[in-house]
Parts: structure tokens; sequence; C-alpha cells
């Protein structure tokens, strides 16, 4: 099920030694789904740290996303990808993950593309980006009254993500936002125990 608290990896926050611990504290602190999100990282580098996410994810009964790449997804048994508008389409996502695994896709501030991509059979939506953020900086801003109409029209969950924090995740959940997708509100705080007094801060907002 697509609610709560989305947590998303980052190569430059969570690298390597970190990303284990990391995400582990958001989990524990109530994160419902994780993607692991790393433009940087060889293939193999890339294969061994989902493979170690996935199990991680399964042990806490959350699922495990992973970003972009369809073929990763399948060959790692994650339980679905997220991509986006520049990601190889929905079509060809579904075809190699079938239908029972989850596929997100970006929507920017597109309330129309919203109801589009779910008619085409995308499982979640996502918005973006509400708030200035640090780490995607120059993604288009989104609004919050498109975040709203999309939401009366749209019957799949809806995403929102950029600048997320727990001061203003508030406003996106009422708008109708079923889970809230967050990298530095998160995994900016360099000790574990933050980024679980972060995550719980967030997952009972829901
Ligand atoms: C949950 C979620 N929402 C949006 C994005 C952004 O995807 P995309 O537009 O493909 O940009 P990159 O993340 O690939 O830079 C996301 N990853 N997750
Ligand atoms: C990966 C991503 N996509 C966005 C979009 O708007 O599509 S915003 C974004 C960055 C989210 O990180 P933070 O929580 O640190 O702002
Ligand atoms: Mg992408």
């Amino acid at each position: 099920m697509i609610h709560g608290l989305y947590a998303i990896t980052d190569p430059q926050l969570t690298p390597d030694e970190r990303l284990l611990p990391a995400a582990r504290a958001a989990l524990r602190g109530g994160a419902r789904l994780l993607q692991y999100r790393d433009k940087t990282a060889t293939p193999r580098q890339r294969e061994n740290r989902a493979a170690q996410l996935r199990d991680l994810c399964h042990e806490f009964g959350a699922l495990f996303i992973v970003n972009d790449d369809p073929a990763l997804a399948a060959r790692v048994h994650a339980d679905g990808v997220h991509i986006g508008q520049s990601d190889g389409g929905l079509a060809a996502a579904r075809d190699r993950l079938g239908e029972q695994r989850i596929i997100g896709v970006t929507c920017h501030g597109d309330a129309r593309l919203v109801v589009q991509t779910e008619q085409a059979g995308a499982d979640y939506l996502a918005m973006g980006r509400f708030f200035p953020s640090h780490t995607k900086p120059g993604a288009p801003a989104a609004q919050l009254e498109a975040l709203r109409q999309a939401c009366r029209q749209c019957h799949r969950p809806v995403v929102a993500i950029g600048g997320v924090n727990p001061d203003n995740a508030p406003q996106l959940i009422q708008a109708g936002a079923a889970s809230v997708a967050v990298i530095h509100a998160l995994f900016g705080h360099p000790d574990p125990a933050d980024i679980e007094v972060a995550a719980r801060r967030f997952s009972t907002l829901f």
C-alpha cells in the first residue's frame, strides 16, 4: 500500500558506508516505502546496494522501489520502480516488470498529466517540487492547488515531493497526498538516531 513516509536515498547524503544504517534508521522511524536513487554508482555497485536495501525493507515490511531503472528493479526483485518523464516510458516499464509490480511516474505540477498517467496504468503518481529543494533545486515548481485538483480527480495515490519537511508536510497531506517523499529532511542528518527521530515525526502525520 502506498501511504505514509517515502524515504529516498541519495549518493551524497547516504554514501556506501552510511547507506544501510541510514536506511535502517528511516525504516525504524516508520518509513513505509524506500527508493534507491543513485545516478553515480557502477552497475555492479547499484545491484549490490539495491539487493541489500530490498532485504532491509522487507525486514520492516516496507516497499522497496528502484529509481529510473526497470531492468535493475526486475533483477533485484524490487517491489517497483519510479520513472520520470524521460526514463523510457510507462509501457516499456510495464512490459519489463509485469502487472504485479509497482510503477510510479513523475507528473511534475500537472494535474491533467496525473489523470492521463493514471489512465495509462501507473500505480502511483508523483507531483513536485512543492518547496525549495536542497537535493534538486532545478526541479520545476508545483502548486498546492494542482495537488488538490489531482487528488480530487485521481483514484490512485498521489505522492508529493520536493523540499518536504515535517513542518510543511501537513499542507500536502491536507491537500490529499497519500505519501510524502523525502531526501534531505531525513538523510541530511549525519546521525542515524536523528534520521529515526525525523522519520517518526513524518510518520505520525499520517
Ligand atoms: C517519489 C518520487 N517522485 C519523483 C521523483 C523524481 O523522478 P524524476 O523526475 O525521474 O527525477 P530523478 O529522481 O530521476 O532525478 C522520484 N525520483 N521519486
Ligand atoms: C528527486 C526529486 N524530484 C523532484 C521533483 O519535483 O520531481 S524534487 C526531488 C528532490 C527531493 O529531495 P528533497 O526532499 O531533498 O527536496
Ligand atoms: Mg528519473
